[in-house]
């Protein structure tokens, strides 16, 4: 099949409009980039650009034989529409968001990951086709500006396969914490790779993980693949990869996952959250990082991850500086002194090369947080006994005894455990004491 053309197209209020990042978004959808154009003014409402700029985008579109053209901007759908109608038949035309879900719905392998492709689409379709109602019942008309027939039934459609999805990926997610605490009680600790896309964290896995061991345990886990693709492109890895790592004395399990970028859509992030529960729930997270970029695309792509990270994660961050083969010691020593605030103590390594690897190893076994004891007082109520099994899902038990009124749990489990199973203990419902009705 020839590959796509596409015309990539950005609007901005003032200064230079950078093309950079759509066009390699395009590419990594599979597009060939064959012509750009940019402009400079105010929005306009009909076009998103001057009308006169888009009669100067179809003739592109025309001369470059496009099949697409890419807008690096949020248009709204009569905008979309009516650049549509004066391109020749057939041209796509796609804005920022629909091409990220294009490269991610291409990318979807797994069932878990179609469902956050379709929620995100649905998601992105709904607030337009609740537009497209309200304007047509105001208009008391059932076609709108040529966009299709007015359907009653469309927008609660919507509603309803974006709750199905929702809940199908709730069990899913369910399945998967139990998968976690399997683990763990079978004595794994869970490391996670995290970082900006193309960061390198997939080439690492294949370095830091042994893949004898993965095919003897198949039966254990069935989940477990045998291949993280490496490409150097965005987003290369959408679901979540586990494999088991040779680090010396610990048993550990490493999820490489997707990676992080910046300025995504409320709506795009929502529907992918469940992804990085491995990253949530992890004892030691592993922060990549592309050292071979400069220090200030270094710095906002950090932040960017701790910004994501933040959200929920408990574990322990070890900052590894990856692609350490690009560089000589003092650029790296001049990289490690700039960022010495967002990244104390990094590693320095090389997937590519396997330099620094060893070293990785041992600091993960280092770092792994030894296993806290707690003991917590629940009331006996329902709720609090689905606190008690998922703690004895999570950790080890050693003494549960009940009282007339109170149940002590006493266990064993990793850091993040213990300081989950206190914030779900404090959560639950105590029966409030009534000073005047009990007369005691
Ligand atoms: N020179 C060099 N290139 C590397 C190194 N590690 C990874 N790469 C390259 O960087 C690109 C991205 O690597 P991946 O492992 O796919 O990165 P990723 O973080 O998994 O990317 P996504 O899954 O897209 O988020 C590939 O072209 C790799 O070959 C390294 O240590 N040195
Ligand atoms: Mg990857």
């Amino acid at each position: 099949m020839p590959t796509d053309r596409a015309v990539v197209a950005k609007r901005v209020d003032e200064g230079e409009a950078d093309l950079e990042e759509i066009a390699e978004l395009a590419r990594a959808a599979g597009y060939d980039v064959v012509g750009e154009l940019t402009q400079r003014r105010t929005q306009d409402a009909a076009y998103h650009f001057g009308e006169g700029k888009v009669d100067e985008l179809a003739a592109l579109v025309r001369r470059t034989d496009a099949d697409a053209v890419v807008v690096d901007n949020e248009m709204g759908p009569f905008q979309t529409y009516n650049i549509g109608q004066k391109l020749p038949e057939g041209v796509d035309v796609l804005d920022r968001f629909t091409l990220i879900l294009e490269v991610f719905g291409q990318r979807a392998q797994t069932r878990k990951a179609q469902l956050q492709v379709e929620l995100a689409e649905l998601r992105y379709e709904l607030p337009r086709a609740e537009a497209k109602a309200s304007l047509a019942k105001r208009d008391e008309r059932p076609g709108f500006m040529g966009l299709g027939e007015y359907d009653e039934s469309r927008e609660q459609d919507i509603k309803n396969r974006i709750s199905r999805i929702s809940e199908e990926l709730d069990r899913i997610a369910e399945k998967e914490e139990k998968r976690r605490s399997q683990r763990r009680d079978q004595g794994f600790d869970l490391v996670a790779l995290a970082g900006y896309t193309n960061a390198g964290k997939s080439t690492l896995l294949r370095r830091l993980a042994s893949e004898l061991d993965v095919d003897e345990n198949e039966q254990r886990h069935p989940d477990l693949d045998t291949t993280a693709e490496s490409e150097d492109k965005l987003f290369t890895t959408l679901g979540t990869t586990t494999r088991k790592a040779d680090t010396g004395t610990r048993e550990v399990l490493l999820t490489d996952t997707v990676g992080f970028v910046s300025d995504l859509p409320h709506w795009l992030v929502e529907s992918f959250k469940s992804t990085l529960d491995s990253v949530y729930y992890a004892d030691l997270v592993l922060l990549v990082v592309d050292a071979s970029e400069p220090v200030e695309a270094m710095r906002e792509k950090l932040v960017t991850s701790h910004d994501t990270l933040s959200d929920r994660n408990e574990a322990p961050i070890v900052t590894v500086f990856n692609k350490a083969d690009k560089l000589n010691k003092p650029e790296i020593d001049r990289r490690k002194r700039a960022l010495s605030a967002l990244a104390p103590a990094p590693i320095v390594v090389s997937g590519k090369t396997g330099e620094g690897v060893d070293a990785l190893r041992r600091r993960v076994e280092r770092e792994l947080p030894d296993w806290e004891r707690e003991r917590l007082l629940l009331p006996v109520t329902d709720e609090a006994m689905s606190v008690v099994s998922w703690i004895h899902d999570n950790g080890n038990v050693h003494e549960e005894s009940y009282g007339d009124e109170q149940v002590t749990v006493e266990f064993e489990a990793p850091p993040a455990v213990v300081s989950k199973a206190r914030s779900k203990a404090a959560d639950v419902e105590r029966p409030t004491v009534d000073a005047d009705a009990g007369g005691a």
